[in-house]
């Protein structure tokens, strides 16, 4: 395929190759329409370099729309690197990724998404103040999976409201993909709220130490495989991993009431939420539901100030709540009443705010 028709609809795409370090990664910037773009990186050990770029690609439009939702004067970003987060890491790679994110010159901030750390980003933070989500001893705003989890947890109540008419995680139970910085925080919190679950990761270190975790509480969990948790009599999935898992195959085998969890991109295609919405499973839409993250570092480029993260973090209960609403009323499915409304907001400002006009960094309060 063309590979400007590949990337019609974004901004600019880098791709950054550092033979020393053995870097190479994809920063992709969809819209600046509201800001500048902000977005997490991603490591994986893609199997091709087109894989990597679909990737960054889809997650970066989300981001756009993740931005508008959750109202945040910013823009969709991300960035993928190539390589396996278990074996391929190391000071100077990340270092030689800060230094191709400073060299887009407050276009582009990031911090952790699936596969890094907060630390990993104490090294890209020597080469550009363009980072967002390290520790605070580094002058960053910390784990931003913490919100994340917290807004999933919102999600949450708002779908079981919906469908049952009280917003208790209790009575009910979960299926959990991915036991990682998101999905172990949003199952710790669920355990405590004494919900059921069943939980799957390919990572069997995160599967024991909740293990251990349940069984100090007197509380079961129920570890299915990879392929099972599609299938088990849950009451909501929970992605907490990998996107594209909303598929023909895996919505035959579905048998939970709601979708309903942190990973972005969920939707293998737009018309999965149709398929979903026909099946009678109530779908929360990713980027409404897992912007927690995002309200912290977004946050943290301005004034730093958790009372009104928290605030704003809570916003995605009515945020989802209306969401399902207007997608009831408007006879839409709940993914497309989500892209309305962003739309919306994108295009009131698109008026007033020009391409490049948010070239110029938010204020650094903290490190300058
Ligand atoms: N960290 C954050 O604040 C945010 C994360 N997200 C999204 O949430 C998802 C999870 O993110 P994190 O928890 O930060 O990532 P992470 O890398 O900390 O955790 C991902 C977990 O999923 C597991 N996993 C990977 N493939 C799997 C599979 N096929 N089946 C089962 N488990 C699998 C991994 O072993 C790991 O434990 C990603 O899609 C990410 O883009 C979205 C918004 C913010
Ligand atoms: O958590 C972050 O660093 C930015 C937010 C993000 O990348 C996301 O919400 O996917």
């Amino acid at each position: 395929m063309d590979m400007f028709e590949q990337i019609k609809n974004h901004e600019q795409v880098v791709f950054c190759n550092d033979e020393d370090t053995g870097l190479k990664a994809i920063i992709a910037i969809h819209n600046t329409t509201l800001g500048p773009a902000l977005g997490g990186c991603r490591m994986r050990p893609y199997g091709s370099v087109d894989e990597a770029l679909n990737d960054v690609l889809r997650l970066s439009k989300g981001m756009t729309y993740k931005c508008a939702a959750a109202d945040v004067d910013f823009g969709g970003g991300k960035a993928v690197i190539i390589g396996d987060p278990a074996k391929d890491k190391h000071p100077e790679l990340f270092r030689a990724f800060g230094q191709f994110v400073e060299s887009l010159n407050g276009r582009f901030y990031t911090g952790t998404d699936m596969g890094t750390e907060p630390e990993d980003f104490v090294y890209a933070l020597k080469e550009t103040n363009c980072i967002v989500g390290v520790d605070e001893v580094y002058g960053g705003s910390g784990d931003s999976s913490i919100p994340t989890a917290m807004g999933v947890i919102y999600g949450l109540q708002a779908t079981n409201q919906t469908i049952w008419g009280s917003r208790d995680l209790h009575g009910k139970s979960y299926a959990i993909q991915g036991l990682g910085k998101v999905g172990y925080k949003v199952a710790e919190r669920l355990l405590d709220e004494g919900a059921d679950l069943y939980v799957t990761d390919i990572n069997q270190g995160s599967i024991d130490q909740l293990v251990s975790k349940a069984k100090s509480m007197g509380a079961a969990i129920k570890i299915v495989s990879g392929d099972e948790i599609y299938s088990v009599d849950a009451d909501v999935f929970v992605p907490c991993a990998i996107g594209g898992i909303i598929n023909d195959d895996t919505i035959d085998q579905l048998k939970v009431k709601a979708v309903a969890g942190s990973a972005n991109n969920q939707l293998l295609d737009l018309y999965h939420g149709l398929k979903l919405h026909e099946k009678g499973i109530l779908y929360a839409p990713d980027y409404i539901v897992n912007a927690g993250g995002l309200i912290q570092v977004a946050d943290e480029l301005y004034e730093p100030n958790k009372e009104r993260v928290l605030q704003k973090t809570s916003a995605i209960y009515n945020t989802l709540q209306n969401i399902y609403l207007q997608a009831e009323n408007q006879q839409m499915t709940t993914m497309e009443a989500a892209d309305r409304f962003c739309e919306d907001r994108i295009h009131s400002r698109s008026r007033r705010n020009s391409f490049f006009s948010h070239m110029k960094r938010p204020k650094w309060a903290v490190r300058q």
